[in-house]
């Protein structure tokens, strides 16, 4: 069930009962969800130099329909109003039959530069020639990962005009099932390169991979009814903003940004390498040269608004710290998600209703009455509200649209 309206209205440990019911979340996932997950020695064997452990809020978005499954989305973002947008976007998707996904093969791509030919497009035909070994030599590196039905998938290799002359850039492309799969084609690459260089009498330099993951790629549609969303003026105002974001970078940057609020936060929620989602979504959004939005919003015959997202879902739900986190293995439970595939389709769906909630703001009122009256609170803890106070001053500045940290310092001095 994702359908849970007004949810927000309840306290977070009455939303966390709802969700662990809802879930069948064992005692030790919702202590997970409500303490981070983590203790100071998991962390201290997850990176370097630990210190401590850095919180941000974990939240809910509800009202999710994904290919007719109700799904509840856990979101980790320290961002006032994303989670109500991407709740508030999915809410008005319901009646037009929720998000509807595909995706690609989860296949990535590890980069071998090769330097120093003589002969770059001979070197490049020699390499394709071997294509079937050097498949066979990546393989030999991760029987598990070929046990599991992933393992190489095919060979490119084209000649690269650089400052330093041509270099002959090699792709091997690698089914990585449900793993990110940045170790495990990075092993590949590197343990390839001493017979690359057999090959081409060249020197290898960068073995790694491409977080361009353009050929592992989640979509989502879904048709958003004119009546349910305000009217023919609301379909014909985001269709224009699309159309905006379509052609002008400046404006795809911030469309985009909006639906990676939602793409963001469910990484980071799952313990996925958020870096790497983000720069496969933008640099997706710049192929061909010119920067665009990952999004396009259409009118279709029946007056309604068609959205429609596609973007690289380099995620995993093993390896990384997807497993390692038992927080991030209590959202995937929240979710019902098994295998990177599903992750993927989520992370479309999150993205575009996140976009299309902004879009109606943007498109109606403006962004500043919803957003910032759910910041409003923030700013009553700066003015040095606490307690009881912070709700009360920030529900005084959302109603008078005045928010501020002086109007909060006044409204705290009035009050007191
Ligand atoms: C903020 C809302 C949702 C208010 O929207 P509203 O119409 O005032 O809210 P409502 O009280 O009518 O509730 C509608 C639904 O919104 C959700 N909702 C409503 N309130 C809450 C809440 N407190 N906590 C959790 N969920 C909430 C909730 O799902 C609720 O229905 P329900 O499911 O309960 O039946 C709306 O104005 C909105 O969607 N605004 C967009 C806000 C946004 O996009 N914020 C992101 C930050 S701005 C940014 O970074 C991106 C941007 C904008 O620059 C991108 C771009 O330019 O494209
Ligand atoms: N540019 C980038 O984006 C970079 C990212 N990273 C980091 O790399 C990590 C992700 O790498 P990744 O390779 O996914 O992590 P892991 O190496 O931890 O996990 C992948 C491994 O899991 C095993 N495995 C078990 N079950 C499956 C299954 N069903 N499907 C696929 N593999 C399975 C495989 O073999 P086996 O059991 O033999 O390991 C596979 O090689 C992240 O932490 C990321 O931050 C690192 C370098 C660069």
């Amino acid at each position: 069930m994702s359908r849970i309206s007004g949810l927000y209205r309840l306290s977070a440990s009455d939303r966390l009962k709802i969700v662990a019911e809802n879930s069948g979340l064992s005692g030790d996932e919702v202590e997970a969800m409500k303490t981070g997950g983590i203790t100071l020695d998991q962390a201290d064997k997850m990176v370097e130099n630990v210190l401590g452990l850095f919180a941000v809020p974990l939240g809910v978005a509800t009202n999710f329909v994904i290919d007719g499954r109700e799904v509840l989305i856990p979101m980790a973002t320290e961002e006032p109003s994303v989670i109500a947008a991407a709740s508030n976007g999915a809410r008005m998707a319901i009646a037009g039959g929720g998000f509807v996904t595909s995706t690609t093969q989860p296949v990535m791509r590890a980069l071998i530069q090769v330097t120093g030919v003589e002969d770059p497009y001979g070197a490049r035909q020699a390499i394709l020639a071997r294509a079937e070994e050097i498949a066979g030599r990546a393989n030999e590196r991760d029987p598990m990962l070929v046990s599991h039905g992933g393992g190489v998938v095919g060979l490119e290799a084209e000649v690269v005009a650089s400052k330093r002359g041509p270099m002959v850039v090699v792709h091997l492309l690698v089914d990585c099932r449900d793993a990110m799969g940045a170790n495990a084609v990075n092993t590949m690459a590197e343990a390839l390169a001493p017979f690359i260089e057999e090959i081409t009498g060249g020197r290898v330099y960068l073995r790694i991979i491409s977080n361009l993951a353009d050929l592992r790629i989640a979509r989502a549609r879904a048709v958003f009814l004119a009546e349910e969303i305000g009217g023919p003026e609301v379909v014909d105002a985001i269709v224009m903003a699309s159309a905006l974001a379509e052609v002008d970078p400046y404006r795809a940057a911030t469309h985009n940004k909006g639906i990676m609020n939602g793409v963001t936060a469910v990484t980071m929620a799952t313990g996925n390498d958020t870096r790497a989602i983000e720069a496969g979504a933008h640099s997706y959004a710049a192929r061909g040269g010119a920067y665009r939005s990952l999004s396009v919003y259409e009118k279709n015959r029946d007056g309604d608004l068609v959205g429609s997202i596609e973007l690289p879902a380099a995620v995993g739900t093993v390896g990384g710290a997807t497993r390692v986190h038992p927080g991030a293995r209590a959202n995937l439970k929240v979710m019902g998600i098994i295998c990177a595939d599903d992750l993927g389709r989520v992370l479309a769906s999150v993205g575009l209703a996140q976009n299309f909630a902004a879009l109606r703001a943007l498109a109606t009122e403006g962004i500043q009455r919803g957003h910032m009256s759910l910041h409003a609170r923030n700013v009553a803890v700066q003015a040095g509200a606490i307690g009881d106070e912070i709700e009360s001053v920030a529900s005084k500045m959302a109603a008078e649209r005045r928010i501020n940290v002086d109007r909060a310092k006044e409204l705290l001095r009035d009050g007191r």
